[in-house]
């Protein structure tokens, strides 16, 4: 058992804890810390106009913009509505659409076999990076034989198929532009303020950091996007997080969000929008802002979002695919609008103080498990709370620290600096900074191996140019291509059982970076020191006098602009090679029926064996670990479930875990004690897994946002009771007793004549799961106000159609856009 409360030592808690329910729902915050006051407002109502369709169950009204003063992401929100029902559910339109190998092959398959296009090529930009090996690429002549694990083979090349098929810009293993997908997006140019931006990737919140609204998704709505350009989304709610004050010496970005994740939780973000506010993160760079909004998924929140200004402008000017000339001046002239209005109302706010922030290092498994590096390990025994301390032992014996240990005093094997966190060129100049601080012989300390991942193919060039890899070579570091890496340890890159590693990546879950693996996430400075002494080290130890004149008697680096790199001309997409269904406009045949049947199981009632679990925040990694993304079916995943939890890892045999029980091996239902269930990575092989196991239904006191959509999307249902009431019925489970859960009536039935507890569920979900509709087949009745929108999108903002290097690709007037649409 485990819990996921924030937990600390009492030397290095951060003054400021969570602990007042607000009226939303969400559990905040009453502070002991002055300086993080935390407040709780309602978001202001707003009236909505309706207009119906002729389905009752597909009502939509007009977009619902929030009346001024208006929050940043009320701003894109409102920009992308296309429709709004009136239950407050919206069809937005996204701008850009970024395809990885290991969540797209299911999404293009099930296009196939639908006969469906890729609605807007233009708008999708496609790239491998999970499964690629990071050793040279010298002698690559093809992924097949350059690839030598089969299945994550299979997935690239299923990726490379499926680009030509479908007609998609893709950056290939030989394309010096393949990355890391949320590097590469923002490197371009791909990514640009007010936008709206999904991947099939939960830290597609890095794209935040330049005013967009960006966010991850699950494999069946990386397919409504592909098929539709559009997703079905609730509008979340406002939280604003502002860092004022000066940053000690030594701290990052890095650590001033690892901090902030230690203050209000993994699941402090949970519904919310975040937005980064303060004069810290306006002194920040674009890479600084980048690995802020990367780590919102860690706090819990679907997305964070900074507001763009000269620093974003800067950045982006000259991109090749941001806008250009003219276009970039009207451009400009609206993303200066992107913005917070004085007034505006957040439903949450949280104030940290700059100076409370020293370099930090997480001891534990949950990226909320910080501790300052001059802290100690925390003592379970000093924890009242019986669930926490088990969760605080449970974490220490895998992490294999003992209480009151000193940071400093950990000894590591290896060193992790790349992941979509921290492996851009600024990263790489403050690690390259310390290793120069240290001296002209510096290596990095005997037996540990310490490995060194840019983001992608044209930071590795761009830090080539700077001299950045002689210094980590001369001193020991391995210098790799680019790819996730050993981040999730999909490619070989992975650590042994027992090996502890310092990693600039964002996750530090048990098994995250390989089977035992032991992570603590750092900053890339922080691994860098942690390289040269072997042990976790406070930075502050290589800065100052000594350090400068170290450094500045060192070997001369040049500074290299980014846009010296992006020289490639990009073409338009390429033309699909896939046959498409024949399909008729709307204009000249009715619409077929809205309750078109499809693939989707129904749910109705769920009657059967429920087993229980006590474990706060269950992350999708833990749920299915990562060997088995590499699949590209969505079925065949009922033994991966829980894998680490069920198997022995020594003996390979079954553990007396809860699923490998009888009767619990039958179950239906899941129960789970713990808050913030399938929190982490948007891998829709979790819920795949569940479904697989039998598992229909899964009840727990809060869901992690994405998680909880997968779900919805695969006829299952997540229903969240309160914490009494999951316990009671865990201890009806832990009796072997059979629970039915009835969502027509909402309602969990108890056995022995106990009362029923009743749930409530989103309405259009719910009909969508008794009916077993797809949204697919729903959001394309909406084709023509799609297309409308489309041709207004065009009209204010040009600039998003097309990939346009070379020109634009020519966009047809919305008449002929519209035929063409229906292929
Ligand atoms: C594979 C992908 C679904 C996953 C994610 O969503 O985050 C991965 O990038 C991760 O970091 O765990
Ligand atoms: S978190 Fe790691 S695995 Fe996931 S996209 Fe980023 S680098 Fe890749």
């Amino acid at each position: 058992m485990r819990n996921r409360s924030p937990r600390f030592s009492s030397e290095t808690r951060p003054r400021s804890r969570l602990v007042a329910a607000s009226k939303f729902g969400l559990q905040y915050i009453k502070r002991s810390n002055p300086h993080a006051a935390i407040t709780s407002t309602p978001n202001p109502s707003s009236s909505l106009l309706s207009f119906f369709l002729p389905n009752p169950h597909f009502h939509f009204t007009m977009p619902a913009p929030v009346a001024a003063p208006r929050t940043l992401y009320d701003k894109v929100w409102d920009d992308h509505v296309i429709d709004t029902k009136e239950d407050g559910l919206s069809l937005i339109y996204i701008d850009r659409h970024l395809v990885h190998e290991v969540t797209s092959p299911q999404a293009f398959e099930s296009l196939r076999q639908a006969g469906r296009a890729v609605r807007r090529p233009d708008c999708t930009l496609a790239t491998v990076d999970h499964n690629v090996p990071t050793s040279s690429r010298k002698n690559f002549t093809n992924v097949q034989s350059f690839i030598t694990q089969p299945d994550s083979r299979a997935q690239v090349q299923a990726l490379e198929e499926n680009v030509k098929e479908f007609g998609l810009t893709y950056f290939g293993m030989t394309d010096r532009r393949q990355g890391i997908v949320h590097v590469i997006g923002p490197e371009e140019g791909f990514t640009l303020p007010g936008i709206t931006c999904v991947c099939g990737d939960s830290h597609t919140s890095t794209h935040g950091a330049f005013g967009s609204l960006a966010f991850g998704i699950g494999t069946s709505e990386v397919e409504h996007v592909l098929a539709t350009q559009t997703l079905l989304q609730r509008k979340a709610k406002n939280m604003r997080i502002t860092v004022e004050g000066t940053l000690n010496e030594g701290v990052t970005s890095k650590d001033v969000v690892l901090h902030i994740i230690g203050v209000i939780g993994t699941a402090g973000g949970t519904g919310c929008v975040l937005e980064f506010a303060g004069s810290v993160i306006r002194g920040f760079s674009m890479e600084a802002r980048m690995s802020m909004c990367n780590m919102s998924i860690e706090a819990g929140a679907r997305a964070g979002m900074i507001a763009p200004d000269e620093i974003t402008f800067d950045y982006l000017r000259n991109r090749p695919l941001a806008p250009k000339g003219e276009e970039w001046d009207r451009a400009e002239a609206y993303w200066r609008t992107l913005k917070s209005d004085e007034g505006a109302k957040f439903d949450v706010e949280v104030n940290i103080r700059a100076e409370d922030i020293i370099p930090t290092v997480t001891w534990g498994t949950s990226p909320q498990d910080v501790v300052p590096i001059t802290g100690t390990v925390p003592d379970p025994a000093k924890i009242s709370d019986p669930v926490t301390r088990a969760s605080v032992e449970r974490s220490l014996k895998y992490m294999g620290l003992t209480p009151g240990a000193r940071m400093e005093d950990v000894k590591v094997d290896k060193i992790f600096i790349g992941s979509c966190t921290n492996s851009r060129i600024e990263d790489l100049r403050s690690a390259a900074k310390i290793v120069l601080a240290v001296g002209p012989d510096a290596k990095v300390a005997d037996g540990v191996y310490a490995m060194i991942v840019p983001g992608s193919g044209l930071i590795k060039q761009h830090a080539e140019a700077e001299g950045l890899d002689v210094v980590f070579k001369r001193a020991g570091f391995d210098w790799r291509e680019a790819g996730c890496s050993m981040c999730l340890g999909m490619n070989p890159d992975q650590l042994e059982p027992g090996e502890r590693c310092a990693s600039t990546s964002n996750r530090n879950f048990e098994g995250r970076q390989g089977a035992g693996g032991r992570t603590h996430l750092v900053s890339p400075a922080m691994a860098a020191a942690a390289a040269m002494t072997g042990k976790l080290t406070d930075v502050r130890k290589f800065l100052g006098a000594e350090a400068q004149r170290q450094i500045a008697a060192g070997p001369k680096l040049k500074l290299a602009s980014e846009l010296e790199f992006l020289t490639d001309p990009v073409l338009p997409s390429p033309a699909p090679e896939h046959r498409v269904k024949e399909e008729v406009s709307p204009e000249s045949k009715p619409l077929p029926p809205i309750e078109t049947p499809s693939s989707v199981e129904k749910f109705v009632i769920v009657k059967g064996i429920a087993a229980p679990l006590h474990i706060d925040n269950v992350d999708t990694d833990m749920i299915i670990p990562k060997q088995f993304l590499k699949t590209l079916k969505r079925t065949g995943l009922a033994n991966a479930l829980f894998f680490t939890l069920r198997k022995d890892p020594r003996t390979g045999e079954d553990t007396d875990f809860i699923l490998n029980r009888e009767p619990y091996t039958q179950s239906k239902i899941l129960v789970c004690t713990g808050a913030n269930f399938g929190c982490g990575s948007s891998r829709e092989h979790a819920p795949w897994s569940l479904n697989d196991f039998g598992i229909r239904c899964i009840i727990a006191p809060s869901f992690a946002d994405i998680f909880r959509n997968n779900t919805m999307q695969n006829g299952m249902l997540p229903v969240t009771l309160s914490k009494e009431e999951c316990k009671a019925l865990a201890e009806d489970a832990e009796a072997g007793l059979e629970l039915e859960v009835d969502l027509e009536k909402q309602e969990v039935r108890r056995p022995n004549g106990k009362p029923a507890i009743p749930f409530t569920t989103d309405k259009f979900r719910r009909h969508c799961l008794l009916n077993g509709l797809d949204d697919i087949a729903l959001t394309l009745q909406k084709d023509s106000s799609i297309a409308e929108f489309e041709g207004r999108r065009s009209q204010s903002w040009p600039w998003l159609d097309g990939l346009g290097y070379k020109g634009k690709i020519p966009i047809a007037p919305l008449a002929q856009r519209k035929k063409k649409m229906d292929w």
